[in-house]
Protein backbone atom coordinates (compact mmCIF):
# COMPACT_ATOMS: atom_id res chain seq x y z
CA UNK A 1 0.00 0.00 0.00
CA UNK A 2 1.13 3.13 -0.60
CA UNK A 3 -0.14 6.57 0.93
CA UNK A 4 0.80 10.37 0.21
CA UNK A 5 1.26 12.19 2.46
CA UNK A 6 1.46 16.32 1.87
CA UNK A 7 0.18 19.74 3.23
CA UNK A 8 1.20 23.19 2.99
CA UNK A 9 4.81 23.91 3.89
CA UNK A 10 5.38 23.92 7.46
CA UNK A 11 1.85 22.47 8.22
CA UNK A 12 3.33 19.64 9.98
CA UNK A 13 4.26 16.84 7.21
CA UNK A 14 7.48 15.64 8.94
CA UNK A 15 6.03 15.84 12.02
CA UNK A 16 3.03 13.40 11.13
CA UNK A 17 5.54 11.39 9.14
CA UNK A 18 8.06 10.52 12.11
CA UNK A 19 4.92 9.39 14.25
CA UNK A 20 3.94 7.31 11.13
CA UNK A 21 7.35 6.08 11.09
CA UNK A 22 7.48 4.77 14.88
CA UNK A 23 4.28 2.67 13.78
CA UNK A 24 6.38 0.69 11.16
CA UNK A 25 5.13 2.76 8.07
CA UNK A 26 8.61 3.27 5.65
CA UNK A 27 8.95 6.75 4.63
CA UNK A 28 9.67 7.95 1.30
CA UNK A 29 10.85 11.94 2.01
CA UNK A 30 10.65 13.57 -1.82
CA UNK A 31 12.52 16.71 0.36
CA UNK A 32 15.21 14.05 1.06
CA UNK A 33 15.16 12.71 -2.32
CA UNK A 34 15.12 16.22 -3.89
CA UNK A 35 18.70 16.68 -2.03
CA UNK A 36 19.97 13.07 -3.64
CA UNK A 37 19.19 13.88 -6.77
CA UNK A 38 21.11 17.27 -7.01
CA UNK A 39 24.58 15.60 -5.38
CA UNK A 40 27.74 16.77 -7.08
CA UNK A 41 28.14 14.99 -10.23
CA UNK A 42 24.72 14.22 -10.77
CA UNK A 43 22.51 14.67 -13.86
CA UNK A 44 20.32 16.82 -11.62
CA UNK A 45 23.35 19.09 -10.72
CA UNK A 46 24.44 19.54 -14.26
CA UNK A 47 20.87 20.37 -15.28
CA UNK A 48 20.61 22.74 -12.71
CA UNK A 49 23.96 24.21 -13.46
CA UNK A 50 23.21 24.75 -17.08
CA UNK A 51 19.70 26.85 -16.18
CA UNK A 52 20.79 29.08 -13.05
CA UNK A 53 24.51 28.95 -14.13
CA UNK A 54 27.48 28.76 -11.06
CA UNK A 55 26.19 31.36 -8.84
CA UNK A 56 23.54 28.71 -7.52
CA UNK A 57 26.51 26.63 -6.14
CA UNK A 58 29.17 26.70 -3.49
CA UNK A 59 32.97 26.41 -3.68
CA UNK A 60 33.42 22.67 -2.84
CA UNK A 61 30.63 22.42 -5.78
CA UNK A 62 27.68 21.60 -3.60
CA UNK A 63 24.09 23.53 -4.34
CA UNK A 64 23.47 26.65 -2.62
CA UNK A 65 19.90 25.91 -1.28
CA UNK A 66 19.16 29.19 0.30
CA UNK A 67 20.77 31.16 -3.18
CA UNK A 68 18.49 28.79 -5.45
CA UNK A 69 16.22 29.27 -2.68
CA UNK A 70 15.88 32.73 -2.90
CA UNK A 71 15.39 32.72 -6.44
CA UNK A 72 12.39 30.22 -7.04
CA UNK A 73 10.29 31.01 -4.38
CA UNK A 74 10.74 34.70 -5.84
CA UNK A 75 9.91 33.60 -9.14
CA UNK A 76 7.43 31.61 -10.93
CA UNK A 77 9.16 30.54 -14.30
CA UNK A 78 12.44 29.83 -12.62
CA UNK A 79 10.46 27.94 -10.00
CA UNK A 80 8.71 26.15 -13.03
CA UNK A 81 11.74 25.58 -14.41
CA UNK A 82 13.44 23.74 -11.57
CA UNK A 83 10.65 21.59 -11.33
CA UNK A 84 10.42 20.57 -14.77
CA UNK A 85 14.03 19.53 -13.96
CA UNK A 86 14.07 18.02 -10.92
CA UNK A 87 10.24 16.28 -10.48
CA UNK A 88 11.25 13.62 -13.29
CA UNK A 89 14.24 12.61 -11.27
CA UNK A 90 12.53 12.98 -7.89
CA UNK A 91 9.70 10.76 -9.12
CA UNK A 92 11.90 8.07 -10.72
CA UNK A 93 13.88 7.57 -7.33
CA UNK A 94 11.25 8.13 -5.17
CA UNK A 95 9.21 4.75 -7.12
CA UNK A 96 12.73 3.10 -6.94
CA UNK A 97 12.94 3.57 -3.56
CA UNK A 98 9.43 2.02 -3.03
CA UNK A 99 9.83 -1.04 -5.38
CA UNK A 100 12.82 -1.87 -3.22
CA UNK A 101 10.72 -1.95 0.25
CA UNK A 102 8.04 -3.74 -1.22
CA UNK A 103 10.38 -6.30 -2.21
CA UNK A 104 11.93 -6.53 0.59
CA UNK A 105 8.22 -6.42 2.67
CA UNK A 106 5.54 -6.58 0.13
CA UNK A 107 2.94 -5.96 3.30
CA UNK A 108 4.79 -2.63 4.12
CA UNK A 109 2.96 0.57 4.29
CA UNK A 110 4.86 3.42 2.72
CA UNK A 111 4.48 6.78 2.38
CA UNK A 112 5.40 9.36 -0.02
CA UNK A 113 6.28 12.19 2.14
CA UNK A 114 5.66 14.88 -0.72
CA UNK A 115 4.46 18.29 -0.44
CA UNK A 116 3.63 18.92 -3.98
CA UNK A 117 2.11 15.37 -4.24
CA UNK A 118 -1.02 17.61 -5.63
CA UNK A 119 0.21 20.71 -8.02
CA UNK A 120 2.50 17.73 -9.52
CA UNK A 121 -0.98 15.73 -9.96
CA UNK A 122 1.02 12.47 -8.17
CA UNK A 123 -2.09 11.31 -6.19
CA UNK A 124 -3.02 8.96 -8.74
CA UNK A 125 0.15 7.16 -8.05
CA UNK A 126 -0.80 6.69 -4.65
CA UNK A 127 -3.69 4.48 -3.18
CA UNK A 128 -4.58 7.29 -0.43
CA UNK A 129 -4.29 11.04 0.27
CA UNK A 130 -3.46 12.24 3.91
CA UNK A 131 -2.76 15.85 4.26
CA UNK A 132 -2.09 17.48 7.13
CA UNK A 133 -3.80 21.07 7.48
CA UNK A 134 -3.30 23.91 10.00
CA UNK A 135 -5.20 27.12 9.69
CA UNK A 136 -3.18 29.58 7.25
CA UNK A 137 -2.07 32.16 9.94
CA UNK A 138 -0.69 29.13 12.19
CA UNK A 139 1.24 27.98 8.97
CA UNK A 140 2.94 31.34 8.46
CA UNK A 141 3.67 31.49 12.44
CA UNK A 142 5.27 28.30 12.71
CA UNK A 143 7.36 28.56 9.09
CA UNK A 144 8.24 31.71 10.61
CA UNK A 145 9.66 30.35 13.61
CA UNK A 146 11.15 27.20 12.45
CA UNK A 147 13.34 28.76 9.39
CA UNK A 148 13.92 32.06 11.09
CA UNK A 149 12.50 34.11 8.43
CA UNK A 150 9.85 37.28 8.37
CA UNK A 151 6.70 37.66 7.41
CA UNK A 152 7.02 38.68 3.66
CA UNK A 153 9.41 35.56 2.95
CA UNK A 154 7.28 32.91 4.87
CA UNK A 155 4.61 34.73 2.93
CA UNK A 156 5.93 34.05 -0.76
CA UNK A 157 7.31 30.74 0.05
CA UNK A 158 3.45 29.75 1.04
CA UNK A 159 2.24 31.33 -2.04
CA UNK A 160 4.74 29.33 -4.04
CA UNK A 161 2.50 26.27 -3.01
CA UNK A 162 -1.48 25.45 -3.64
CA UNK A 163 -3.42 27.03 -0.29
CA UNK A 164 -3.42 24.55 2.00
CA UNK A 165 -7.72 25.40 1.96
CA UNK A 166 -7.49 23.97 -1.54
CA UNK A 167 -5.70 20.73 -0.41
CA UNK A 168 -8.28 20.19 1.59
CA UNK A 169 -10.58 19.26 -0.46
CA UNK A 170 -8.01 16.43 -2.25
CA UNK A 171 -7.82 14.70 1.19
CA UNK A 172 -9.61 10.83 1.56
CA UNK A 173 -8.36 11.35 5.45
CA UNK A 174 -7.36 14.91 7.23
CA UNK A 175 -5.23 15.23 10.20
CA UNK A 176 -5.67 18.56 12.11
CA UNK A 177 -2.25 19.63 13.22
CA UNK A 178 -3.41 22.64 14.78
CA UNK A 179 -3.41 21.52 18.25
CA UNK A 180 -0.98 19.48 20.40
CA UNK A 181 1.41 17.50 19.54
CA UNK A 182 -0.36 14.91 21.86
CA UNK A 183 -3.33 15.27 19.99
CA UNK A 184 -1.90 14.48 16.51
CA UNK A 185 -0.94 11.08 18.10
CA UNK A 186 -3.78 10.19 18.62
CA UNK A 187 -5.31 11.44 15.27
CA UNK A 188 -2.24 9.36 13.88
CA UNK A 189 -2.93 6.28 15.78
CA UNK A 190 -6.33 6.19 14.35
CA UNK A 191 -4.93 6.67 10.44
CA UNK A 192 -2.89 4.39 11.60
CA UNK A 193 -5.33 1.77 12.68
CA UNK A 194 -7.24 2.60 9.26
CA UNK A 195 -4.52 1.67 7.00
CA UNK A 196 -3.39 -1.37 9.06
CA UNK A 197 -7.23 -2.54 8.07
CA UNK A 198 -7.15 -1.91 4.67
CA UNK A 199 -4.01 -2.84 3.85
CA UNK A 200 -4.21 -5.25 1.12
CA UNK A 201 -7.79 -4.55 0.41
CA UNK A 202 -9.81 -2.27 -2.09
CA UNK A 203 -8.81 0.86 -2.30
CA UNK A 204 -10.50 4.09 -0.78
C1 LIG B 1 14.81 25.42 -3.71
C2 LIG B 1 15.54 24.53 -2.73
C3 LIG B 1 16.97 24.32 -3.13
C4 LIG B 1 15.49 25.25 -1.34
O1 LIG B 1 16.09 24.42 -0.39
P1 LIG B 1 15.78 24.56 1.19
O2 LIG B 1 16.79 23.69 1.89
O3 LIG B 1 15.72 26.01 1.56
O4 LIG B 1 14.31 23.99 1.40
P2 LIG B 1 13.80 22.45 1.46
O5 LIG B 1 14.34 21.68 0.32
O6 LIG B 1 14.05 21.90 2.82
O7 LIG B 1 12.25 22.64 1.19
C5 LIG B 1 11.42 23.19 2.20
C6 LIG B 1 10.00 23.24 1.72
O8 LIG B 1 9.87 24.18 0.64
C7 LIG B 1 8.80 23.77 -0.19
N1 LIG B 1 9.30 23.64 -1.59
C8 LIG B 1 10.47 23.12 -2.02
N2 LIG B 1 10.57 23.16 -3.36
C9 LIG B 1 9.41 23.72 -3.79
C10 LIG B 1 8.91 24.03 -5.08
N3 LIG B 1 9.62 23.74 -6.17
N4 LIG B 1 7.69 24.63 -5.15
C11 LIG B 1 6.97 24.90 -4.05
N5 LIG B 1 7.39 24.61 -2.79
C12 LIG B 1 8.59 24.04 -2.67
C13 LIG B 1 8.32 22.43 0.35
O9 LIG B 1 7.22 22.61 1.19
C14 LIG B 1 9.49 21.93 1.15
O10 LIG B 1 9.08 21.04 2.16
C15 LIG B 1 14.83 23.14 -2.60
O11 LIG B 1 13.58 23.27 -1.97
C16 LIG B 1 14.64 22.44 -3.93
O12 LIG B 1 15.57 21.87 -4.46
N6 LIG B 1 13.38 22.45 -4.47
C17 LIG B 1 13.08 21.83 -5.74
C18 LIG B 1 12.73 20.40 -5.57
C19 LIG B 1 11.31 20.23 -5.09
O13 LIG B 1 10.36 20.53 -5.79
N7 LIG B 1 11.18 19.77 -3.85
C20 LIG B 1 9.89 19.56 -3.26
C21 LIG B 1 9.61 18.11 -3.18
S1 LIG B 1 9.11 17.39 -4.72
N1 LIG C 1 1.19 20.16 16.80
C1 LIG C 1 2.21 21.02 16.81
N2 LIG C 1 2.32 21.96 17.77
C2 LIG C 1 3.32 22.87 17.77
N3 LIG C 1 4.30 22.93 16.83
C3 LIG C 1 4.25 22.02 15.84
C4 LIG C 1 3.22 21.02 15.77
N4 LIG C 1 3.45 20.27 14.67
C5 LIG C 1 4.56 20.75 14.08
N5 LIG C 1 5.04 21.81 14.78
C6 LIG C 1 6.22 22.63 14.43
O1 LIG C 1 5.88 23.33 13.23
C7 LIG C 1 7.00 23.38 12.35
C8 LIG C 1 6.61 22.76 11.00
O2 LIG C 1 6.43 21.38 11.15
P1 LIG C 1 7.12 20.35 10.12
O3 LIG C 1 8.56 20.67 9.98
O4 LIG C 1 6.73 18.96 10.55
O5 LIG C 1 6.33 20.77 8.80
P2 LIG C 1 6.48 20.24 7.30
O6 LIG C 1 5.08 20.24 6.75
O7 LIG C 1 7.22 18.96 7.25
O8 LIG C 1 7.33 21.40 6.63
P3 LIG C 1 8.03 21.46 5.13
O9 LIG C 1 6.91 21.61 4.15
O10 LIG C 1 8.84 22.70 5.16
O11 LIG C 1 8.82 20.22 4.96
C9 LIG C 1 8.15 22.69 13.06
O12 LIG C 1 8.93 23.66 13.71
C10 LIG C 1 7.44 21.79 14.08
O13 LIG C 1 8.24 21.53 15.21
Amino acid sequence: MKVGLTGGIATGKSTVSRMLSERGAAIVDADVVAREVVEPGTEGASLIRERFGEGVFLPDGSLDRQSLGRIIFADKQAREDLNRLLHPLIIRRMEEETARRQAADPHCIVVWDTPLLIEESLTDRVDWVVVVYIPIALQQKRLMERDGIRAEEARSRMKAQMSIEEKKSFADILIDNSGTLAETERQVDALWQTLVSKNGSAQP
